[in-house]
């Protein structure tokens, strides 16, 4: 019988966990880590790689990659859809520059019900959304990567040029965060008899225990909702890693994760065709056949 593909992710961990080397990062936590990893999921007939190990909060996930897609910075829209992975960043540097204590909880709602302090406190600078939507050139142009990206899918789907990309070099020091899923290469297969719309994705820096389940199960939502927009069907999402790690305060986690058994993975069905890559919702993804282990907690190393 054939491996579950999830066997992939367990056996990366493994390997990190055993034979990855010790070190102390930029959060200060702590890692093990190796460099380069690989791993491929079938996409096809609404296979959606949600881990099954623990249960993967798919739509926060999705809700991040929506947000990515807008152009949006600012982490507002984000706690409006009550996604709160990106609120430590902003949080941070309101705490160094003012001096304030302030709780998550209560910075949050500042966010949420003053307009003029989330524009001031919640950006993130020009991250992931920026660069694919706005990139700057020095030319002084705008360039829009994700609408070029599918225009060329459509008139030129055998070009090897299908990429988006976000590590525009001159702005990396007013980003909140340096992005870490940083290539995106399309790639249509069967170009002919049976297009097949497959994805490559670098990411040069992997919180295997946290970032990993999200990025992938976010990934292969967007593979599905620009095949969607193109009319291919999805094929491959092929997933590759430069720094993967496990932060020491995960080993015991990864430990418990590593000993539970793949179920099968969820099927996707988007309900509605989106009239363009910017109109999706999250209301447009049913996720059905998910059964997962049970949650596994972690802090967020910041
Ligand atoms: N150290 C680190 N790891 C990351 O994965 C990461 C960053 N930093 N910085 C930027 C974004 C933020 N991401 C995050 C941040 C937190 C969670 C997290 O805590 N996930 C929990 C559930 C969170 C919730 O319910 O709100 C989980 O169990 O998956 C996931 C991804 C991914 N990225
Ligand atoms: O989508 C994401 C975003 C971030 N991460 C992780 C990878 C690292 O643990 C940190 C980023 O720290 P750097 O020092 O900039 O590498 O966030 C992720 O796994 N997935």
């Amino acid at each position: 019988m054939a491996r579950h593909p999830e066997t992939q992710y367990l056996d990366l961990l493994e390997r990190v966990l055993h034979t990855g080397d010790k070190r102390i990062d930029r959060t200060g936590v702590g890692t093990f880590s190796s460099l380069g990893a690989m791993m491929r999921f079938d996409l096809s007939d609404g296979d959606f790689p949600v881990f099954t190990t623990k249960r993967v909060y798919w739509k926060l996930a999705v809700k991040e990659m929506i947000w990515f897609l807008t152009g949006d910075t600012n982490i507002r829209p984000l706690l409006a859809e009550g996604v709160r992975i990106w609120s430590d960043w902003p949080l941070a540097t309101y705490r160094r520059q003012t001096g304030e204590q302030i709780s998550q909880q209560a910075f949050e709602s500042r966010i949420l019900n003053d307009e003029s302090f989330a524009r001031k406190w919640g950006d993130l600078g020009p991250v992931y959304g920026k660069q694919w939507r706005a990139w700057v050139a020095a030319d002084g142009r705008t360039y829009d990567q994700v609408a070029t990206l599918i225009n060329d899918l459509r008139t030129n789907p055998s070009s090897r040029r299908l990429i988006f990309h976000a590590w525009n070099v001159g702005e990396l020091s007013s980003m909140a965060l340096a992005p870490c899923h940083m290539v995106y290469q399309f790639h249509v297969s069967g170009i002919g008899s049976q297009p097949r719309l497959n994805l490559m994705v670098f990411q040069r820096s992997c919180d295997l225990f946290l970032g990993l389940p999200f990025n992938i199960c976010q990934q292969a939502a967007l593979v599905h909702m620009i095949a969607q927009q193109v009319g291919m069907p999805a094929g491959e999402l092929v997933w590759s890693g430069g720094d993967v790690h496990i932060y020491s305060n995960h080993v015991e986690q990864v430990t418990e994760q590593m000993a539970r058994e793949p179920r099968p993975f969820p099927k996707l069905t988007l309900l509605r065709r989106a009239a363009d890559i910017n109109d999706f919702k999250i209301g447009d993804f049913q996720v059905s056949g998910y059964d997962p282990h049970a949650p596994i907690a972690g802090d967020v190393a910041v």
